[in-house]
């Protein structure tokens, strides 16, 4: 492939790099370990200053044409690592590598495609943006070389992680990049998008690209990440990831994630070449970190707020980090606890946020001591700073979502606790938790029953002095059922195990006058547009006998909107934008929407390259999907109905935008 004179010119321009580049590729050639072998445990015996010493003797044979095993390295130091990896890792204070990272890096820098788990906190983003920087290093990649490598994370937080990472640790390289974070503007981006070199994006902003700049050139690329793999190759991104592999080509793919997926189906989509397998906590007799204590209470379901309250009221000195099931619920306990004003600062966080103000209010809590509520948005690959707890107020949907909920503390060294409320229900989640495979050390306790501060009369005094505050206390109740309702593990999740007089216990200790009627609506599998628009029509919606007791009781309240009926929609966020074959669905409904919202930083002005066609010619032609704010797929009538009813909105949400950060 012949690439322009320029780019050869800017090439040749840095000779310095040259030398520095032949030397670590005969190193990293010479020195690679084995393939399927794995390090041998670090000697404890030298010091800090002997492993120094050690590491500069390495670097001055290799100097010397001597080049020695890189596999066995214990320190950044004495990895075959450009000088200005190297200077940035010991600016930003990393000098001993994690277990992970002395797995994975030595196979990842000799062109090994790696498939890598290790627990929560342990160090995996470091695993993979070293090699992505030494590949790019190592190739001499340069701004106008276009996009080098596309990680992709599930949601904008995270992407925004690993872009700061990546800025830490490959300041001193001259790459252009950016973490896509933000619904800004679609057509800004598209004039710059093809001139990063390092895209850190969710998978749906990646297929917006792909459908929508023309232009957008991937061809080139060298090195591609999934970080939270597992969840990538599953339900919740499987059809945009598959829309991504079919776009790019085969080239170094690196998936990491705390729970991995072993299934060969998952991984066969993405094509991995001989793969490195690297699970180095396979043997540990834990799947959490070492360092976290973790218990688990049964607690009836109208008895959880008050369990919060007490709990937060009893560790005011403490970080800590709640989940809840919907953005409704951490709205309304975020709201009400506020009111009650129980001694600590209050946050929220949820996907319905702007991304600056979700930014802001990670960075204050990495500062402060804080309760923060919050949706599953932050329960994957957040790293923040010394949290001491994490409640889990409603069940996580698996064991593995409970495995990253837990994980947001006790992250590399550092302690941690955590608690999780499980209603009598789901107690079949609790054996799940404690059975042998799942390899999580939980201990369950009895709630102190005196010890309670019971506090529905105050909310109840609250909703009637804020009125507003009930009808959020309302949604609050509908859409935790709803939560319930469309998990799909019903050996957990069965609302028929709950009775009525669950229902308007649990009203009642939200304060509720009382039990807001709701009603369950039939969910069609494949279901046709018809039958889809029958779903929003309430006569026409069919009311299914989960609890008969409990459907006598709750009937169909008008005042509830539609997103409050119990009806199926998709618990993920943006996933299956396409059907199977490329055939609109509608939008799925989430948890958290703001995945794909997203951000760009930083403007570049480079002149633009003469990019190449794209690479899959089997795409399904002819269907132009649109997206909203959210990169999620909308309705081509309702988007005809967005651009008529909504020009203003349009424009204002253009001027937002679009900035690219840069290593520079
Ligand atoms: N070699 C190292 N030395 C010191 N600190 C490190 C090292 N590697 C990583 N860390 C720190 O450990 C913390 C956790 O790292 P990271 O976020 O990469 O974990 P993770 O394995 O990706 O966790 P998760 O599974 O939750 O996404 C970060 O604060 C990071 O700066």
């Amino acid at each position: 492939m012949r690439r322009p004179q320029r780019r050869l010119v800017a090439k040749q321009g840095r000779s310095q790099d040259a030398d520095e580049i032949r030397l670590l590729e005969a190193w990293v050639d010479a020195g690679k370990p084995r393939p399927g072998t794995k390090p041998p445990p670090p000697s404890e015996s030298s010091s800090a200053a002997d492993a120094r010493r050690i590491a500069r003797a390495v670097a001055a044979k290799a100097a010397a044409g001597e080049y020695s095993e890189y596999g066995a390295c214990t320190r950044f130091d004495e990895l075959p690592l450009s000088k200005k990896t190297k200077d940035a890792l010991r600016k930003a204070g990393y000098k001993e590598m994690s277990e992970i990272q002395r797995a994975a890096i030595p196979h990842a820098l000799c062109g090994r495609d790696i498939l890598g788990a290790a627990k929560t906190g342990s160090g995996k983003t470091l695993a993979f943006v070293i090699p992505v920087l030494e590949k790019l290093y190592r190739a001499k990649w340069s701004k106008e070389d276009g996009v080098g490598c596309i990680i992709i994370s599930p949601t904008n937080d995270l992407a925004g992680q690993i872009w700061d990472v990546i800025r830490k640790v490959g300041k001193l390289h001259g790459f252009s990049g950016g973490a896509i974070v933000k619904r800004t503007g679609i057509d800004d981006e598209k004039e710059l998008i093809n001139r990063l070199n390092i895209i850190v994006c969710t998978p749906g902003r990646l297929v917006q690209h792909f459908d929508e700049t023309p232009n957008f050139d991937c061809s080139q690329l060298q090195i591609l990440v999934l970080d939270e793999a597992d969840q990538m190759l599953h339900r919740d991104f499987q059809s945009q990831v598959d829309i991504i592999i079919s776009q790019i080509p085969k080239v170094q793919t690196l998936l990491f994630s705390a729970t991995q997926t072993k299934s060969i189906k998952d991984l066969a989509r993405v094509n991995l070449k001989n793969p490195e397998y690297i699970s180095v906590h396979e043997q540990a007799s834990t799947a959490t970190p070492d360092n976290l204590e973790q218990c688990a209470m049964i607690v009836p379901l109208e008895q959880k707020l008050n369990m919060l309250w007490s709990f937060i009221r009893r560790h005011l000195k403490s970080k800590i980090l709640v989940f809840l099931s919907s953005v409704k619920q951490v709205k309304f306990v975020y709201e009400i606890f506020k009111k009650l004003r129980p001694g600590i600062p209050l946050k929220c966080m949820h996907g319905r946020m702007k991304y600056e103000v979700q930014q802001a209010i990670v960075a204050e809590f990495n500062e402060s001591t804080s309760v923060m509520f919050s949706t599953d948005i932050f329960a994957r690959g957040l790293d923040i700073g010394d949290v001491d707890w994490v409640v889990q107020v409603d069940c996580p949907d698996s064991v593995a979502s409970y495995i990253h909920r837990v994980g947001r503390t006790a992250r590399y060294n550092k302690r941690g606790k955590s608690l999780i409320f499980l209603c009598p229900e789901e107690e079949r989640m609790l054996e799940k938790l404690k059975a042998t495979e799942s390899k999580i050390p939980i201990n369950v306790k009895k709630p102190k029953v005196e010890l309670l501060d019971q506090i529905s009369q105050n909310i109840a005094a609250m909703l009637v002095k804020f009125p507003n505050l009930q009808q959020l206390g309302k949604r609050a109740f509908v859409t935790y059922l709803k939560s319930v309702y469309i998990q799909k593990d019903k050996e957990v999740f069965d609302l028929s195990r709950f009775s009525a007089e669950n229902f308007a216990a649990y009203a009642s200790s939200l304060g509720l006058p009382v039990t807001p009627k709701i009603r369950f609506v039939s969910h069609k599998k494949n279901a046709s547009k018809k039958d889809m628009e029958d779903i929003g029509v309430k006569q026409k919606a069919k009311v299914i006998e989960i609890n008969p007791q409990a459907n006598r009781d709750m009937l169909v309240d008008d005042e509830l909107d539609d997103d409050d009926i119990l009806k199926p929609k998709k618990a993920t966020t943006d996933a299956n934008i396409y059907g199977l074959h490329g055939i609109l669905s509608p939008k799925a409904s989430g948890t958290d929407t703001n995945m794909e919202s997203e951000k760009v930083k930083e403007l570049v002005d480079r002149p633009l390259k003469k990019k190449k066609l794209k690479i899959n010619v089997h795409r399904p032609v002819g269907i132009r999907v649109k997206y909203d704010d959210e990169g999620n797929a909308i309705d081509p009538l309702a988007s005809l109905a967005e651009e008529v009813g909504s020009e203003g909105v349009i424009h204002k949400d253009k001027s937002l935008f679009s900035f690219f950060f840069f290593v520079s």
